[in-house]
Formats: C-alpha cells, sequence, structure tokens
C-alpha cells in the first residue's frame, strides 16, 4: 500500500508544479476564480516579482547549533513562519473543502485563516489540532448581525479574528467575467446567513452603497466586543498602521489581496520595510501575496515581516491531493525556508532580519 506521500506524483518537488497540476483538476471557470486577479492582473505579476529583487546575504561557518525555524508570536510559539491565508469556499477545490485544508495544515502545524466566505461552518471544523484556527471577516453596519457572528466564532473556540479592510467592493476581475465564474448554490455560505443584502445600485459611489462601508469606528466598536485577538488585513501604507497601533489592534497583515481588489497597488513586499519600521515590533506584522518558495519566505522575513501568509498555492495543493497536498505544499515550504536558513547562515527567524540585499541591475 502506498503512504500517504507517494500518492503525490514524484514530480511535485515544488510550491509551481502544484500551480501547473492544478487546472487539470478544476473546471475553467473555477480555476479562473483562484488563479486570476484583477483587471490586468498587474498585482498578481508584481507580487511576484518583487521578490526577485532581493538576494540573500550569507555568512559561512556560523555556529548553527540549536537552529530552529520556531516562530514565537504573542506569547505562542508555532513550529515555522507559515500561515494559510483566508481564501473563499475550498469545497470549490476539493470535495472535503476546509475540513481537508485543515487536516493538512495541523499535519504541519500552521494554523488555518478561515474566510467568512467558508464553505464549512466553523463548528464542523475539526478542533484540538493544536493549531489555531483563525477566521476571516468584514465588517458589516449591522451591529447584531456582527455581534452574533462574533459570539457564534467564540463559541466555536475560534482562535482569532482577521478583519479584512482592503475589499470594500470586489475587484473588477476580468479573468473570471471572461469565464463566467459565480459561486455556485450548492457550495454553501454559512457564515453569511443572516447576513445584510448589499443595496443594489448601479455605481458603487451610491450614497445608499457607501452608507454600509464600514469605518476605523466600526472596528474600534467591534475590537472592544470581544477577547479574540483582531488583526487588520489589507494594509499598505504607514499612515494606516499607525493608526491599527493606535487603536490597539493585535496585528497587521500587509496585503493587496493577492492583486484581486485594485490591479494597481503596490506589492506587499514593497511597503513592507516601512510599515515594520513603523510598527517598530509594537504588534506582529505579516505579509502576503506571492509567496511560492521558502527564499520567498525569507526575504519577507528579512524585510520586516514575523510571519508570513500563503493564498493560492494551498488551494492548488488542496486541488490536486487534498489534505495531502495541503501538508506536502506546507512541508516543501518550511524544508525550502530550512536549507535557506542554513546556507545563510541564519539559526533563527529574528536573525533573519536584514540579511538580504537589492539585486544589482544590469
Ligand atoms: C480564491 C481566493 C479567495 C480568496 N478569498 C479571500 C477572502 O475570502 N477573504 C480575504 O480576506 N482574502 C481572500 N483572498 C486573498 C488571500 O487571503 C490572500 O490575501 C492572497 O491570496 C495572497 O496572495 P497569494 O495568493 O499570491 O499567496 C482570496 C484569495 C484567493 C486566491
Ligand atoms: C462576502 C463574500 C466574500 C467573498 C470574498 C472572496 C474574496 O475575497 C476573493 O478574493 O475572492
Amino acid at each position: 500500500m502506498k503512504t500517504c506521500l507517494e500518492r503525490i506524483p514524484q514530480d511535485v518537488v515544488a510550491l509551481c508544479d502544484y500551480e501547473r497540476l492544478a487546472p487539470e483538476f478544476l473546471p475553467p471557470d473555477i480555476w479562473a476564480y483562484l488563479a486570476g486577479g484583477a483587471a490586468d492582473e498587474r498585482g498578481l505579476k508584481v507580487n511576484q516579482e518583487a521578490y526577485r529583487q532581493w538576494s540573500i546575504q550569507p555568512q559561512v561557518l556560523v555556529e548553527m547549533h540549536g537552529a530552529s525555524s520556531t516562530l514565537q508570536l504573542r506569547g505562542g510559539q508555532l513550529p515555522h513562519p507559515f500561515f494559510i491565508a483566508p481564501m473563499a469556499a475550498h469545497r470549490l477545490f476539493h470535495a472535503e473543502g476546509e475540513l481537508a485544508t485543515a487536516l493538512g495544515a495541523a499535519a504541519m502545524g500552521a494554523p488555518l485563516v478561515m474566510s467568512c466566505r467558508a464553505s464549512t461552518p466553523i463548528e464542523a471544523m475539526p478542533r484540538h489540532l493544536g493549531v489555531p484556527l483563525w477566521f476571516q471577516l468584514y465588517v458589516r453596519k449591522d451591529r447584531e448581525f456582527m455581534l452574533g457572528l462574533v459570539r457564534r466564532l467564540e463559541d466555536a473556540g475560534c482562535d482569532g479574528l482577521v478583519v479584512t479592510v482592503d475589499a470594500p467592493v470586489s475587484g473588477i476581475r476580468n479573468r473570471e467575467q471572461r469565464a463566467g465564474f459565480r459561486f455556485p448554490e450548492e457550495i454553501e455560505a454559512p457564515h453569511l446567513v443572516g447576513e445584510p443584502a448589499w443595496p443594489v445600485v448601479e455605481s458603487v459611489l451610491d450614497p445608499r452603497y457607501l452608507a454600509e462601508l464600514p469605518t476605523w469606528e466600526d472596528l474600534i466598536w467591534l475590537k472592544n466586543q470581544t477577547r479574540l485577538p483582531v488583526w487588520l488585513k489589507g494594509v499598505l501604507s504607514v499612515a494606516d498602521a499607525q493608526r491599527a497601533v493606535e487603536a490597539s489592534f493585535d496585528g497587521l497583515v500587509v496585503s493587496n489581496h493577492g492583486g484581486r481588489t485594485l490591479d494597481v497597488l503596490p506589492a506587499p513586499l514593497k511597503v513592507l520595510p516601512e510599515i515594520s519600521r513603523e510598527v517598530a515590533g509594537r504588534i506582529p506584522v505579516l505579509v502576503d501575496g506571492g509567496i511560492r518558495r521558502g527564499t520567498d519566505a525569507f526575504i519577507a522575513l528579512a524585510l520586516g515581516a514575523d510571519a508570513v501568509m500563503v493564498g493560492r498555492p494551498m488551494l492548488y495543493a488542496l486541488a490536486v491531493a487534498g489534505a495531502v497536498g495541503v501538508a506536502h505544499a506546507l512541508r516543501i515550504l518550511c524544508h525550502e525556508l530550512e536549507v535557506a536558513m542554513l546556507l545563510a547562515g541564519c539559526p533563527t527567524l529574528p536573525s533573519i532580519r536584514g540579511r538580504v540585499r537589492p539585486v544589482m541591475k544590469g
């Protein structure tokens, strides 16, 4: 009998191999939703290209005794700095949906952030797997709805909230439009039941639409309703980071939503150093967008991230091989990071800080 990992095709050795195989496992419209970005997909491209602007500065003959990729985060400890980013409706990509992702994540000790548009209710998620389960949400003006959802998440044992602040409207997703993607009705959204409907408007600048959009005040209200840590995801400016720290949010995710909202935003990696400098260790800073290699995580940590979130590659692996694929993809990332740490002479995650240099042009 084959072991789980032997079921993975032999030529899947890097995350790009899952990306190559995933379209064979998915209908074209779902592939377009998963792999695509907004408009001309500039954001999608710059996210990955930003990592190619940096090389690692190694040191040789470093004492590596006791080296480890352990992450210390807000008093807790994780085996590595990889989180699974919140992504909608995992059942689109694999019949076992978020259950499979959670098992794969737990096998590798990676926290999973469930999307508010998850296709599995949080109550059905496996708990006591020894890894944090977080939940991502959008803040709506209807406080009764928000409170109900937050209490539900607390009762289900959720470990933290990630409020996404960069998508007051969906990006203009031309690839999805061309492929005719729509969320199929049978893919349920159990956390959106009872959510107030958005007004049907011709223009997103219609006052009825704008009246539904959250402000800092709404987020601070939400934060004060719960003991759970509340992180903000989608911050790209120093001013917003400063405000988040002043308002005592618990952490930040520097993100442009994987290039899926506004197509012409900066790559998160580009703005990470200035945001990290501003935050100055007062709260943790994560980054996502374009991380495809352990060396990308190394570069992100060198430029000021405490940890990283990985999006699409996790769903490519889920589509190809379910829970085993997710665990395998995370294993690849961890192995690549550990090899990079050893070859660069960095025995711990904090020792990675600053250990990159810009790639010389020409
Ligand atoms: C299919 C898909 C669905 C997503 N759904 C959500 C979501 O529900 N909430 C959210 O905050 N971000 C969502 N994102 C954005 C991710 O959380 C993350 O910011 C992005 O994928 C990171 O870029 P990467 O895919 O290059 O790693 C989604 C991304 C993808 C690819
Ligand atoms: C209320 C529905 C939210 C779906 C969010 C999906 C998303 O963020 C994406 O990038 O796709």
